[in-house]
């Protein structure tokens, strides 16, 4: 087998560094739009990047990957209360694509978060 057939998207992304990096610029995407900004107002959002972390690293199938975690109440919980909306929904995933494309990451990666996406959707935006 191949290294890169062995290896996990998460470590071919480039493990924890590179997401690192991925989250800070995402973050700094999602606060320069006017319509996302109002959501993080009152939050430290260097809290929230090593739990998003967390996340992607199951998703992306990481070796410290927790087997823990419920995802779907994980997340309801975590967004309960905010009146996140389909188009704040669509445009926070949309912030996060763009910067998988100008860190690179290659293609099928980009389609597995995709994908992941439009699971974890119902869990984050308001009934
Ligand atoms: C794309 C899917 C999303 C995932 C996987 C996700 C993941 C997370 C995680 C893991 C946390 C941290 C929970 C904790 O600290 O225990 C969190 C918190 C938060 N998320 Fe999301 N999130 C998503 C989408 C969104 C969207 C679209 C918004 C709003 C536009 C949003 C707004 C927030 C806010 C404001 C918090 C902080 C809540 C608080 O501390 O009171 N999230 N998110």
């Amino acid at each position: 087998m191949s290294e890169s057939q062995s290896q996990s998207q998460w470590e071919r992304a480039g493990g924890e560094a590179a997401v690192k990096a991925v989250l800070d610029r995402f973050y700094e995407g999602v606060l320069g739009e006017p319509q996302l900004a109002g959501f993080f107002e009152n939050v430290a959002v260097d809290d929230i990047k090593p739990h998003l972390a967390e996340v992607l690293e199951v998703v992306l199938g990481g070796p410290g990957a927790r087997t823990d975690i419920d995802l779907a109440g994980y997340l309801t919980e975590a967004h309960s209360g905010l009146g996140v909306s389909e188009s704040d929904y669509a445009l926070t995933g949309q912030v996060l694509m763009d910067t998988l494309e100008e860190f690179d990451v290659p293609a099928d990666i980009q389609e597995t978060i995709a994908g992941a996406l439009a699971t974890v959707q119902p869990f984050v935006v308001a009934a």
